[in-house]
């Protein structure tokens, strides 16, 4: 290690391998090495700072500061926002997409995807009740496709949901690695473009089973700041940006539903105001999800003795940020409660990005994302019984994204 400036940097040519290898804790193991929150290295070849804390949660996300574009590795763009998509535009083109997003948010429209999901949920697990049991992650992926359709205006062939719920859930697979599982979720996002394309267009020509001011319909109506339609391929991508990162979010389901077996304690607490809200953000800061975002520097600024001149990497440890110790108090330890005492601060709790919505990059599905996952745990909680016979529940930290091994196994599932 060398300090030239503020900044420690690593030894060694390049630390991919490492990351891949080491998964979310890479960036750990070397804050603890260097005694820093931050240190230089090179990612695919190129110079990268990497930090975890407020600090750098603010760097990266003081509005235009940075842009997304050739921050992420193309491997992992091309499966999660793609090429035209609102997270690679920057300043006035960006805001005005964002807000897009944003006004489907409303609190009737979050609402009604908790009532959707239920309505799917309910729906679904008769089947579930099989002497196999189901594996929670696959059957919820579905719920939430079947949920997000209905939701988005998307008309959906039954025996078409299972084939493009694999679609979706093999892109964010295959999003955190090289080689075949990314392979094989570039394969499957093409099929998915060509079914999403295909729906965009049926919008334009005006049918009618497309039903108007739903996520599909604003996206196929939308105009850019000068008044022109999306170009197809990007509309097709931003509705894709809708569906996708909702399907995405049964892996929280997942680590919610772990949460409850191996914290049963949860299980009444979470029927009491205000506590079901303090478990969901406690499974989205314990337990992995993105690992990094990142961003180039466009307008230059000092830190930590270091100039970032335009073009400088940065990338901001979102799992680190949200186990900091000078954030969160034993942040080893799985424990609601402490939402009780958050501030609200948009820049420590970052599981989907940091700061201000409309004018930064924050997840535009945040608020879908709580709603959905409060009304999984009342379903999980209050909507049906079941056993968690013995498998292996591991989460394995080098694996990106990670999940329990087994998918979580229910067996003796009865609608209660
Ligand atoms: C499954 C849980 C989710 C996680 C962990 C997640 C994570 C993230 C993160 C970390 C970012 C910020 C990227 C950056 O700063 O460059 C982001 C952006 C974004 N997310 Fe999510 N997200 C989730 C769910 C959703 C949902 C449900 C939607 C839509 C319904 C959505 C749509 C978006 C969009 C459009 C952006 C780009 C925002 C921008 O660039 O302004 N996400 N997400």
């Amino acid at each position: 290690m060398t300090v030239t400036d503020g900044i420690p940097r690593l030894r060694g040519a390049d630390s991919t391998v490492a990351l891949l290898r080491e998964g979310y804790a890479f960036g750990a193991h070397r804050f603890a090495r260097t005694a820093s929150d931050v240190f230089e290295t090179r990612l695919m070849l190129r110079p990268a700072v990497v930090a975890f804390g407020e600090e750098a949660a603010r760097l990266l996300y003081e509005p235009d500061r940075t842009t997304r574009r050739r921050a992420l590795p193309p491997t992992t763009l091309t499966l999660l926002q793609d090429r035209g998509s609102v997270e690679l535009l920057d300043g006035e083109a960006h805001r005005h997409r964002k807000q897009m997003f944003m006004s489907l948010m409303t609190p009737a429209a979050l609402a009604e995807i908790g009532d959707l999901v239920e309505r799917e949920w309910r729906t679904g697990a008769p089947q579930w009740a099989g002497s196999g049991g189901v594996v929670l992650f696959d059957a919820v992926r579905e719920v939430l496709f079947r949920a997000v359709c209905a939701w988005s205006g998307v008309p959906l062939d039954r025996e078409d949901a299972g084939t493009r719920t694999r679609q979706l859930a093999a892109m964010v697979e295959g999003a955190g690695s090289v080689g075949p599982r990314n392979l094989h979720g570039q394969l499957l996002r093409h099929r998915a473009e060509r079914w999403a394309g295909e729906l965009i267009a049926r919008v334009r020509g005006g049918d009618p089973a497309v039903q108007e001011g739903r996520a599909a319909h604003v996206i196929a109506r939308h105009r850019d700041a000068e008044g022109r339609l999306l170009d197809p391929d990007v509309a097709r991508v931003e509705l894709l940006n809708v569906l996708r990162p909702t399907v995405a979010v049964a892996r929280f389901v997942v680590f919610a539903a772990l949460a409850l077996h191996q914290h049963p304690e949860c299980r009444t607490a979470v029927g009491e105001n205000g506590y079901l809200r303090w478990f969901v953000q406690e499974v989205r800061r314990y337990y992995p999800f993105f690992p990094m975002v990142g961003g180039r520097v466009q307008q230059e600024f000092d830190w930590r003795g270091r100039r970032f001149t335009p073009g400088s990497w940065l990338l901001l440890d979102i799992y680190a940020t949200n186990h900091d110790p000078r954030l969160w108090a034993d942040p080893a330890a799985f424990r609601p409660e402490r939402f009780g005492a958050w501030d609200g601060d948009p820049y420590t709790f970052l599981p989907q990005g940091a700061g201000e919505f409309s004018s930064g990059h924050r997840c535009a599905g945040e608020w879908l994302t709580i709603s959905v996952l409060e009304r999984a745990v009342r379903l999980l909680t209050t909507g049906m019984t079941y056993e968690v016979p013995l498998q292996d529940l591991s989460v394995d930290l080098t694996r990106m994204p990670a999940a329990p091994a087994s998918g979580l196994l229910l067996t003796d599932v009865r609608p209660a």
